[in-house]
């Protein structure tokens, strides 16, 4: 195998290659970027047009995700699988990664689009350098760029693997995309509302790139994820990178549930206070009148429409950061 498809060891090891390129026999060329960030470049003859970022690890402790990527790019270094995409391979914040915690000094995932600007740190650093990393791969023109952020979450879910579909104003949502997901074995998708800090919000408004946050089951260890069952959305990847469809090119949404936004509770102080039970699942649905949580000021988040469900209740988060998100089954998505 070549040696840049052990990307998880070095990043994990905290070192940097000796030789930057390599080429499978098929000519497949491997290049080493920066920390944790590996460019795959096709032979020409066999390019398709498509430039496919895989990132995982914005936060560090979601391991299932880093050893699905770990498994992809080993493949190709081992010449098992022949590229035809363009693909960027980004573990996203590896100082984290290597501490087993979701971040080291802050959430990464809520620095994006310029938000880091306004911050210092580790986490602030990581977050330019991998938009800059992001905005390069996909500078190049008449090219269909795809982002697929992966994740897992920090409670177990009532839908296991979900995604989330970033917003831009005016802009309607891929059915093509939305297709491939359900082939993927993606579950649900949560359709965003506003603009975003996240990494797949950046490439999605600032790149033009299809971006999509995939949830793939409860984060757990290096090691510990043989419960998170990742073999469909594995062979839909396989597939993208090989330049074949899994099922021939169709627009059918299958079993896809799409949710919209209702709500996003916003912890503003140390006063908050989320009436839930710890082991809460995610996708847990509130009855209307339920008094979800409070805040200083008696502000009181009380559920106000039949259908409301909770996904990512956390009342640890920082003041001003999302505590939670109420959803509610989506009508009229436009589709094109
Ligand atoms: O399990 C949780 O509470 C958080 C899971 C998580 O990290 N989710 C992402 C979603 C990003 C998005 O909205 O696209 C995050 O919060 O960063
Ligand atoms: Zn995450």
């Amino acid at each position: 195998m070549l040696a840049l498809g052990k990307l998880l060891e070095l990043t994990l090891a905290g070192h940097e290659p000796a030789a930057k390129i390599q080429l499978t026999p098929e000519g497949t060329r491997v290049r080493w970027l920066a920390e944790g960030a590996v460019e795959i470049t096709p032979p020409a003859a066999r390019d398709n047009g498509q430039d496919l970022l895989l990132s995982a690890g914005i936060h560090g402790n979601e391991t299932a995700p880093i050893e699905l990527l770990d498994r992809l790019l080993q493949a190709i270094a081992r010449n098992q699988l022949q590229p035809c995409a363009r693909i960027l391979f980004l573990l996203g914040n590896p100082a984290a990664m290597r501490r087993g915690e979701r971040y080291v000094e802050q959430d990464i995932n809520r620095l994006f689009n310029g938000r880091h600007d306004q911050h210092s740190g580790p986490e602030a650093l990581r977050a330019c350098e991998l938009e800059h990393l992001a905005a390069a791969f996909f500078s190049k023109p008449e090219r269909t760029r795809l982002h697929y952020d992966l994740h897992t979450a920090i409670r177990a879910s009532k839908v296991e693997q979900f995604a989330l579909y970033p917003f831009q104003e005016g802009r309607p949502r891929s059915r093509r995309e939305l297709a491939r997901l359900s082939v993927a074995g993606i579950e649900a998708v949560l359709l965003h509302n506003k603009s975003s800090v996240t990494f797949s919000a950046y490439t999605y408004t600032q790149l033009g790139a299809e971006a999509f946050t995939l949830e793939l089951g409860k984060a757990r260890p290096f090691g510990q994820n043989a419960l998170v069952n990742l073999d469909r959305l594995e062979l839909h990847m396989q597939a993208l990178i090989e330049g074949r469809e899994l099922e021939a090119a169709s627009d059918d949404l299958g079993e896809l549930k799409l949710f919209a936004v209702a709500r996003e509770v916003i912890k503003h102080s140390d006063a908050f206070q989320l009436h839930l039970p710890a082991d809460i699942e995610n996708f847990s649905e509130l009855p209307v009148g339920y008094l979800l949580a409070e805040d200083l000021s008696d502000t009181r988040w009380v559920i106000d429409e039949p259908g409301t469900r909770i996904i990512f209740p956390n009342p640890k988060v920082k003041n001003g950061l999302r505590a939670g998100i109420l959803i509610v089954p989506a009508e009229d998505v436009q589709l094109a």
